[in-house]
């Protein structure tokens, strides 16, 4: 698979603050690549410095194999903060100012504002734009040029729900349409919503990097509860769990491999109980995320 951007020992520092600290990550071509961290994390510092905006003080990066300039630049689309439209003018007019900026053909404007769903709203003044309307008329002006990227910060800030589930749908579309996407997000959901790969970084650190499919992968785990007596007794006594730890009135089993939620209720009917509820808990970004992170501290004591 082709590397869109390749990162080696990049770092930035301020004074004796490590903004970031011997960054090293690839991002592939077609992923929808995730940066997580806590706040002050680095994240905002990493898009900054990939888009030439911020001067690394150590460690370099490459943009389809080669030293990031203006060539490569036209390939990226990016959205670091909320650009500057015009209130008075409407969305379609802002975004033909974009195009004698960018020198891109106005006939991209309605294309592009087809594809963000602003397609009625076009002629609208940008003043009476929605939060969220505001941000996809951002997505369609760094879709412009048809960049082969699109890097976004934090891109449902501030948006309510409904807003965070149309700006997620337009990324999955966008991903689906071909492009690579970078997403700096603390939205741990969002993430494992919309994002193939993930990182996480903390203290200006990679201290994670993997596949958002890999997330809760490991050893199952299966809740129960049933109206009988001898419910812990006979749970207690059945091998099919590594662990049994019991929350107010339900147990949670952590299964051994290869054992289901059914064996342990064919387990508990042979002992003549029947379970109310019997649910596979999967384990979320978030609690994943969570846990890099206390292992990370754990491991500095
Ligand atoms: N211009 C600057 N001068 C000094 N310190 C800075 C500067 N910019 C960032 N920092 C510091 O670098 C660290 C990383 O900041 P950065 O904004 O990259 O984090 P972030 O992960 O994007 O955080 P957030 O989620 O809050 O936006 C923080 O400690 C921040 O205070």
């Amino acid at each position: 698979m082709d590397t869109v951007l390749s990162i080696k020992g990049l770092s930035k520092h301020y004074g004796k603050i490590k903004a970031l600290d011997g960054l090293n990550l690839e991002v592939k071509k077609g992923n929808v690549f995730g940066i997580l961290g806590p706040n002050g994390s680095g994240k905002t510092t990493t898009l900054g410095m990939i888009l030439d905006v911020i001067n690394p003080t150590a460690g370099q990066f490459e943009w389809f194999g080669k030293k990031s300039g203006p060539a490569t630049r036209k390939r990226i689309g990016a959205i670091l903060e909320h650009p500057i439209f015009y209130p008075y003018l409407t969305g379609r007019q802002n975004l033909m100012i974009v195009c004698d900026i960018k020198q891109v053909p106005y006939e991209r404007v309605d294309e592009v504002l087809l594809q963000v769903g602003l397609e009625e709203r076009k002629n609208s003044k940008f003043k009476t734009y929605s939060l969220g309307m505001k941000q996809r008329l951002s997505i369609a002006s760094a879709l412009l040029c048809d960049p082969e990227v699109m890097i976004l910060d934090e891109p449902t800030n501030g948006l309510d729900p409904q807003g965070i589930a149309e700006i997620r749908d337009l990324i999955i579309s966008i991903a689906n349409s071909g492009k690579t996407i970078i997403i700096a997000s603390h939205l741990l959901d969002e993430v494992q919503k919309v994002c193939t790969h993930f990182c996480v970084l903390q203290r200006g650190k990679l201290i994670y990097n993997g596949l958002v499919e890999d997330v809760g992968k490991g050893n199952l785990s299966v809740e129960v509860k049933a109206d009988d007596e001898r419910l812990e007794e006979v749970l207690g006594a059945c091998n099919l769990h590594l662990e049994m730890k019991r929350e107010l009135d339900k147990y949670i089993l952590t299964m051994h491999d290869g054992y289901s939620a059914a064996d342990v209720n064919k387990y508990l009917f042979d002992h003549g109980i029947t379970a109310k509820h019997l649910i596979v808990k999967t384990k979320s970004l978030e609690k994943q995320f969570l846990e890099i992170l206390k292992d990370q501290e754990g491991g500095k004591q």
